[in-house]
């Protein structure tokens, strides 16, 4: 039997005499969207960070695609299949959408010096950058420079980068941070179809993003994952309404 995209196993961290992630495992489906949701500081973005190889774990393991990860720098995990969409926007505003795209499908294909010059006679770059900015609905806006575009349409860019590393498996932390009603539904929307590329771990705090997207959802508490399961089902777990929720009614 194939192996889940992404399997984590038993991974710890601490900082200092802090346990932040304690014993954690986790798996991603092929083609699922799975939320991770606990109160704040709970060790979400610890948890991202140590999938993603920003950080080290203590212990554990972290593999991907079948292939153990744990000892690898992020980048190499970027080739392994891995991307993520940062919380805090990472484009560069002086140049255009197609050139922050075609930085990313640069990065992924030659990561050596050298490369932005024969990137920008790239017809190929050119076309996979147009493809991912395609799927974020950004292509009519590949000229523009990025200081003129809408933080929503940042935010979808930012999509559109990972996308451009043909990643079996996507991190999201927290897409919808900072943008209004509508573009936070055109987002779900596009989130959701995304489903079809790759399997997605979404780290996010509204419950109604979670329910309109997630296949299942799991909580971290205090480091713990103290659940999994289908979002409805999570709900009405006593463990989680009791660690959780406390007393603010967050569904
Ligand atoms: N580099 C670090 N050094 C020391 N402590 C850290 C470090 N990074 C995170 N922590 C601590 O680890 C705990 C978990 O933090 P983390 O940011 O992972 O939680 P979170 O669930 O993502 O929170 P939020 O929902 O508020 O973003 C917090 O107590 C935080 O202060």
């Amino acid at each position: 039997m194939t192996e889940a995209p992404l399997v984590v196993r038993d991974l710890s961290k601490s900082f200092g005499g802090l346990n932040v992630t304690r014993s954690v495992s986790l798996d991603l489906k092929p083609g699922e969207i799975h939320a991770l949701i606990g109160p704040n500081g709970a060790g979400k973005s610890t948890l991202i960070n140590l999938i993603a190889g920003e950080l080290r774990p203590d212990s554990g393991a972290i593999r991907l695609n079948g292939v153990d990860v744990t000892g690898l720098h992020s980048e190499q995990r970027v080739r392994s299949g891995l991307a993520r969409s940062f919380q805090v926007s990472s484009v560069l505003k002086d140049f255009t959408v197609l050139e922050n795209a075609l930085l990313a499908v640069v990065g992924r294909r030659q990561p050596a010096l050298n490369w932005w010059r024969s990137t920008l006679s790239d017809t190929q770059g050119v076309e996979e950058a147009m493809a991912a900015l395609e799927k974020v609905g950004l292509a009519r806006r590949a000229n523009a420079k990025v200081a003129t575009l809408s933080y929503g349409e940042r935010r979808h860019l930012e999509l559109a980068m990972a996308l451009a590393l043909k990643p079996k498996v996507l991190l999201l932390d927290e897409p919808m941070a900072g943008v209004g009603t509508e573009e936070g539904h055109e987002l779900t929307e596009l989130v959701s179809n995304l489903r079809t590329d790759c399997a997605i771990l979404l780290v996010e705090h509204d419950m109604d993003v979670v329910f309109a997207l997630a296949d299942r959802v799991s909580v971290l508490v205090e480091g713990r994952m103290i659940a999994t399961g289908a979002p409805a089902e999570v709900r009405e777990m006593e463990s989680v309404q009791h660690a959780y929720f406390g007393t603010e009614d967050v569904w």
